[in-house]
């Protein structure tokens, strides 16, 4: 079996790659990074190492990899994968699906018909929905019929955490990546109707995957935003350190009750499930040996705090469920003060509080009224961490 993955970073050239290596399938990696791709040339094999259990550390070689705009090399990739994953990112899909749709329009153009399962492994609401919206754009209506009758496009959730080294086991192949000790790929099997569903160790094809991916990013992203923007303000370096701290954690706890309440009562997923998905992510989250930082978790801010983002959108549904997101509104106060100076989102919301004030960031990033609930609870938010002192603004 062959596979391709757009996208080498943390999740594709590491958590993804190692569960196909292990199922020995051929890899072949695409992306825009120039610099990445140099070094996949160079090194040619790399290792995924696996946080707190090195024994699980995975060596990936063997591996061909392309730069995304390489069309030559996409004509041979369509018509020999089996399953395509994307790991770049959602807000990357709209881009990365122009592309794919233009190859598989080279490809029928001269005669051939790739079959393949695409497989979206994104932090995003509708990564398939989107991706697929993408790829047809590129197509007419009778090569639409053809994608549509060859081509799967599903979706996975991604539970395990993907990060760069350790300090102090830093290696010498920049290649080199570390993922959580985690070995589960739940993926929408009910989106895969023209092929067989591929057998493979880790991969779950499940059939009421529904609201999974809702579930994970508003039950993971959620909290583990909420410890990384309240620990950046503390000056705290590292997740687990922000989750394990004596004044968060009690904040942490809060936030996992709001979430869990409005979950039930906007998603419709039961309670059982909810308090598993709940109880697992603060298990990962408080694991020393998952060594993440928070200004990785924290980056791009304007994206996190968007209506439909990890902030606000669990927040509304609170609402709607009748419950004050205190915690949740607590978290979106410090992620307006996020100012990392290394991340561009970061300085630019900056910006915008420093020169519009907080009611603008409210109205046009979060998209909520200034003077709504949801945006008051947030502004007694930030009045409430001037006074923990952990915005250590004059005004
Ligand atoms: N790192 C983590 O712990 C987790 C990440 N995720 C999700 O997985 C996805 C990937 O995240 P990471 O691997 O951490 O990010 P990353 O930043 O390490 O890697 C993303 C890679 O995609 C490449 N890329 C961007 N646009 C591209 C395009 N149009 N075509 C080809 N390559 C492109 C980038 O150059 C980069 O190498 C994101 O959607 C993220 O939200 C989900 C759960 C956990
Ligand atoms: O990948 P995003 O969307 O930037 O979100 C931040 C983080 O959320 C997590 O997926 C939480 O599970 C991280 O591991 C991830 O990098």
């Amino acid at each position: 079996m062959r596979a391709t993955i757009i996208g080498g970073g943390r999740i594709g050239r590491g958590f993804v790659a190692s569960l196909l290596k292990r199922n020995q399938v051929e890899i072949d990696f695409f992306d825009t990074n120039k610099q990445l791709m140099k070094e996949f040339e160079q090194y040619n094999s790399y290792t995924v190492h696996v946080l707190g259990n090195t024994e699980e550390n995975t060596v990936i070689d063997g591996y061909h990899s392309s730069h995304i705009d390489d069309s030559k090399a996409w004509a041979t990739e369509l018509n020999q994968t089996d399953i395509i994953f994307t790991a770049v990112g959602g807000k990357n899909l709209t881009s990365l699906g122009t592309t794919i749709g233009k190859n598989y329009q080279q490809a029928l153009a001269k005669g051939e018909i790739p079959s393949f399962i695409l497989i979206t492994c994104e932090n995003w609401m509708t990564p398939a929905d989107d991706l697929q919206q993408a790829i047809e754009s590129q197509l007419t209506n009778e090569e639409k019929e053809v994608f549509q009758n060859h081509v799967d496009v599903t979706q996975a959730v991604i539970r395990a955490s993907g990060t760069s080294a350790p300090p102090g086991k830093e290696t010498a192949n920049p290649l080199d990546t570390w993922v959580q000790d985690y070995w589960v790929l739940p993926v929408d099997g009910k989106r895969i109707q023209k092929h067989s569903k591929p057998d493979l160790r880790y991969f779950e094809f499940n059939d009421n995957f529904g609201e999974m991916l809702a579930q994970k990013i508003y039950t993971n992203n959620t909290s583990v935003a909420l410890i990384a923007y309240l620990g950046y303000l503390k000056g705290i370096s590292h997740v687990a350190d922000a989750a394990n701290d004596p004044e968060i954690e009690p904040i942490l706890e809060a936030g996992y009750q709001e979430i869990n309440q409005a979950l039930v009562y906007s998603l419709g997923v039961s309670q059982e499930s909810q308090l598993e998905f709940s109880r697992v992510a603060e298990a990962k989250y408080k694991d020393y040996a998952i060594v993440d930082e928070v200004v990785r978790i924290g980056r791009d801010p304007l994206r996190k705090l968007a209506v439909d983002d990890r902030l606000i959108g669990p927040a509304k549904m609170a609402l709607d469920a009748g419950i004050t997101p205190k915690a949740i509104s607590l978290a979106t106060a410090a992620a307006i003060y996020f100012d990392y100076s290394k991340d561009p989102a970061a300085e630019e919301l900056k910006k915008i509080r420093e020169t519009q004030g907080v009611d603008t960031v409210l109205e046009e990033i979060c998209g909520i009224a200034k003077d709504s609930i949801l945006a008051n609870l947030i502004k007694e938010g930030i009045s409430e961490l001037k006074e923990r002192q952990w915005i250590k603004e004059e005004d």
